[in-house]
């Protein structure tokens, strides 16, 4: 398959969340995803929902490429996102789930459902293609989501712990293929995991975010190095143990 060059994802976001404030400031390059990783409540989904649009900014930007996208509704900003339950819609079969990407770009149902089959091929799902999201696996619904967010052909991938759903068993598993899906991609990636497996297996490098604020950045092989705080320590021997 042909790739065109893709985009590096630049983020600078200051959000408030309750009584959280929110500030990150980072770039994701393509073909390096990064893992964001932080205790419960740090604000790692809130990172993820400022980057797609669906929390507002009080300042900052988004950019993919020399593209401002932080003033923009979601769906003109091309960017893929897999949230952690996969939100697939629920009265839609697998491969109008797929299809539904190409619907939103203007074509009739009969081209997108056309242009869902090759999605559904490369990701396994044709034999499931009639099935509804309440008669998948785990697995199989985080495989739908995938393919539904990559067939819309963003710019930029999103995915807020895409393991977390899936039983102990299937997890390495998914997590290798979803390694490879992303690799595919090649695109800016950006992932929230509380694993440090998942940050191994899918992501180049790793920020750390605690209380709102960043507090390391780096290679998972730097953080062991040198971390910079007790979180991070204590992430490190558990991820050991
Ligand atoms: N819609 C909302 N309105 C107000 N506050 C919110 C909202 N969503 C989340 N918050 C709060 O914002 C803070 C950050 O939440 P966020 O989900 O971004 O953290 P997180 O690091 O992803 O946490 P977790 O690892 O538990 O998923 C938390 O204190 C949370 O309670």
């Amino acid at each position: 398959m042909t790739r065109t060059p893709r985009p590096a994802l630049h983020v600078d976001v200051h959000v408030a969340r309750g009584s959280l404030h929110v500030e990150a400031a980072f770039d994701a390059a393509p073909g390096h995803p990064l893992a964001i990783i932080g205790p419960n409540g740090a604000g790692k989904s809130t990172v993820l929902a400022a980057i797609a649009g669906l929390v507002p900014l009080e300042s900052g930007a988004v950019s993919i490429g020399d593209r401002a996208v932080g003033a923009l509704p979601p769906e003109a900003r091309r960017i893929g996102v897999v949230f952690q339950d996969y939100v697939l819609f629920p009265h839609l079969d697998v491969r109008d789930n797929i299809a539904f990407a190409a619907r939103m770009r203007g074509g009739s149902r009969v081209a997108a459902r056309a242009a869902a089959e090759p999605w559904l091929e490369r990701y396994g799902l044709t034999p499931l293609a009639e099935r509804f999201p309440a008669e998948l696996s785990g697995g199989q619904a985080q495989r739908v989501a995938l393919a539904r967010a990559l067939a819309a052909e963003p710019e930029v991938l999103l995915l807020d712990e895409p393991m977390s759903a899936l039983d102990v068993e299937v997890r390495a598993e998914m997590r290798s293929e979803l390694a490879t899906h992303v690799r595919e991609f090649g695109g800016a990636t950006v992932l929230v995991t509380h694993s440090t497996a998942d940050a191994a297996a899918l992501a180049d490098s790793v920020l750390v975010l605690e209380a709102g604020g960043v507090t390391q950045r780096g290679a998972l092989a730097d953080l062991r190095a040198a971390p910079a705080t007790p979180y991070v320590q204590r992430m490190l021997a558990a991820a050991a143990e």
